[in-house]
């Protein structure tokens, strides 16, 4: 048995994507063509996800088993994630650091309701001794206090600041290190960051809208 199978993991997650379908159905209803141009680096990104403060966005049902499965195989123990919402991604990537042994996971959030909601869910499932969520800006909150390794990232907040939050943890990634680009046919200039051939990183595109990137070692490999 692991974490994300039982309770009270499994069926807080049941309710929440059940959650998850009803603001998505109602978002899709006022999505107008400027809001996807915000989303895509057009607009103010900001003023779209304070909009958008009572909606989920959260990663597909397979995206989080996905998150997990990664997590679990390469025994990750410090993870990075850009975008918290409610915390959906946020408890499948804590539940693979409690079925790891232990670990860290820094994720960050812009939204003050979302934060709170965040942590409430991850209080419901045991595992908020395990997650520290920075409110505030990603390129704040990322710039600083970073663990010395990194093993894995999530990529799942405003799409235009991917590249540049990516180069933020550079440094800290360790090689062999995961990024996954949730999303990620919205962030060109981060796609073309990772399918260089001399970036650093290998890369594919993987099941629906899913950058799934490695950090090469300083030799290439
Ligand atoms: C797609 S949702 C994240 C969904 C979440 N990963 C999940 O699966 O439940 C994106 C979130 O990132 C937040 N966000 C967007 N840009 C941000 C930024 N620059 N800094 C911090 N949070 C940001 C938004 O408020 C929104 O809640």
């Amino acid at each position: 048995m692991n974490t994300l199978a039982t309770p009270p993991l499994a069926p807080l997650l049941v309710q929440l994507f059940a959650d998850a379908d009803v603001t998505k159905a109602e978002l899709e209803q006022r999505f107008s063509p400027e809001d996807r141009d915000a989303l895509i680096g057009q607009g103010d990104y900001r003023e779209l996800y304070t909009r958008m403060k009572d909606v989920h966005l959260a990663v597909s049902k397979d995206t989080g088993k996905l998150l997990y499965l990664l997590a679990r195989s390469t025994g990750a123990r410090s993870i990075i994630e850009f975008g918290t919402s409610f915390g959906i991604s946020t408890l499948h990537l804590a539940a693979a650091l409690r079925d790891n042994g232990c670990g860290h996971l820094i994720s960050t959030e812009f939204e003050p309701s979302k934060v709170a909601r965040a942590r409430e869910n991850l209080m419901a499932a045991n595992l908020s001794h395990l997650v520290e969520i920075r409110e505030g800006d990603a390129l704040e909150t990322l710039a600083h206090d970073l663990p010395e390794t990194i093993d894995l990232v999530l990529l799942d907040g405003a799409k235009p600041l991917y590249s540049r939050v990516l180069t933020l943890l550079e440094t800290n990634l360790r090689a062999g290190a995961l990024i996954i680009a949730d999303n990620a046919d919205w962030s060109p200039d981060y796609l073309a960051k990772v399918r260089s051939p001399t970036g650093g990183y290998f890369s594919v595109p993987f099941a629906s809208d899913v950058e799934l990137s490695m950090k090469l070692s300083i030799s290439g490999q």
